[in-house]
């Protein structure tokens, strides 16, 4: 469990203050995506997690409380006895006792999900402490035959020449970023025939022309999901070390639960047992990872700031010094993107060299698109985006590989 120090400490050094000039996303205009996402999924999640455990009448209550602040109240600040109460009374300056449509998204978003695990008594000191409210999701899509099917795909594979291999799994770990649970709180997942052509900008070549085989780099990958997209991920890191593009990897997940199925540390393990546990290709790809966490050529971190609700530009400066390390940067899914290019309302076309130049590193983004914001798009291509009539930014049909040098 983070401590409150160290939440502290992550947003008292805070780094030159974020990007400006286009507005920030909020959530109050009806019909909208991100009213959506407050005025829909969110009770609709705190339904899923109270029938998903058999909580007592405390939690019960909690939940009752936090369904009526979010649909008819105002933000409240944290219970005072609570381990990171100064540090949110910081972060929800200005924003406490207004309505929750009204403050940014990203912060509304992120502060939900703070809440959430304190109506359900994670950060307690009683029997629920750290009891994850998403776990049962997270098992039943790890357990189930989609990804038995996504592991035997594996051993098809394992002879074809490295670099269409390196195509191939860097495919699988961009569009395993649709595996998200929160997105399937209310959106219906996309067929696989949705991604084809989907791809709305391609710096893949660029990517590899930044990481040639025995370059023996480290590299930094910020983790999304769990299960159906850090399978894929883990395996792209595997080919990754395996190939000498990298010979250290640093795997960033989140502390605490968020956003329903993002990456914690139970979830890299869960996820590194399942491919160690297959036949086949997957099982080998299991143990060579296994055996590179004891060498520490795979590694892993939980960095309080993964679950803050600020953009990445107002990074601390021990995770700017880790970025700082690395050779290049990863980041996975849409709420990573949203935090690195910023939530707000840019012109598609504004370069994503622009939006990420603060970042201390060669960084890339790996996303399909499934809320509002994006950037580094190529003149022309948001108006027939747009002529197309689909709903192409939020839907999860569209994915983008962009890369900063
Ligand atoms: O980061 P991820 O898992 O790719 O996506 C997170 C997400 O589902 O959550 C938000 C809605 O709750 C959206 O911004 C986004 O679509």
């Amino acid at each position: 469990m983070p401590s409150d120090a160290a939440a502290d400490e992550a947003d008292r050094d805070t780094g030159p203050v974020a990007g400006s000039g286009a507005p920030v996303i909020l959530s109050n205009e009806p019909g909208s995506f991100a009213w959506g996402v407050l005025a829909e999924r969110h009770p609709a999640l705190i339904q899923q997690v109270r029938d998903a455990f058999p909580y007592g009448r405390r939690q019960h209550d909690a939940l009752d409380a936090l369904l009526d602040e979010i649909t008819n109240g105002v933000v409240e600040p944290l219970p005072r006895a609570e381990h990171d109460h100064g540090t949110w009374s910081d972060r929800g300056r200005g924003r406490f006792g207004q309505s929750w449509f009204d403050v940014p998204f990203l912060w509304a978003e992120s502060y939900f999900y703070r809440r959430l695990l304190g109506a359900v008594e994670y950060f307690g000191s009683g029997p629920w402490q750290g009891i994850d409210p998403f776990a049962p999701f997270k098992q039943a899509e790890l357990s189930g035959t989609a990804v038995d099917e996504e592991l035997r795909a594996l051993d098809a594979l394992a002879d074809t020449p490295a670099d269409q291999r390196a195509a191939t799994l860097l495919h699988a770990a961009l569009w395993g970023n649709r595996a998200d649970l929160g997105f399937r709180v209310t959106a219906a997942e996309p067929t696989a025939d949705d991604s084809a052509d989907g791809l709305v900008a391609d710096d893949s070549a660029l990517l590899w022309r930044l990481l040639p085989a025995g370059a023996l780099a480290a590299i930094a990958v910020v983790a999304d999901n769990a299960g159906r997209e850090l399978i894929p991920d883990l395996v792209l890191i595997d080919h990754l070390l395996e190939q000498r593009h990298a010979e250290q990897v640093v795997l960033h997940v989140k502390p605490t639960p968020y956003y329903v199925s993002d990456a914690t540390t139970s979830d890299f393990v869960a996820c590194l047992r399942r491919l160690t546990q297959a036949p086949g290709e997957a099982g080998r790809i299991g143990a060579r990872l296994w055996a590179a966490t004891a060498t520490g050529r795979l590694e892993v971190r939980a960095h309080s700031f993964f679950c803050a609700p600020l953009p990445y530009e107002e990074m601390p400066g021990d995770l700017r010094g880790e970025f700082e390390a690395v050779s290049l940067t990863i980041f996975k899914g849409d709420l990573n993107y949203r935090r690195l290019v910023d939530d707000r309302k840019w012109d598609a076309t504004t370069p994503f060299a622009d939006r990420t130049a603060y970042f201390p590193g060669a960084v890339t983004a790996l996303r399909t698109l499934k809320s509002d914001v994006v950037v580094g798009l190529a003149r022309g291509t948001p108006e027939s985006l747009e002529r197309s009539g689909a709903a192409w930014r939020t839907s999860g049909t569209h994915a983008l590989i962009q890369v900063r040098e």
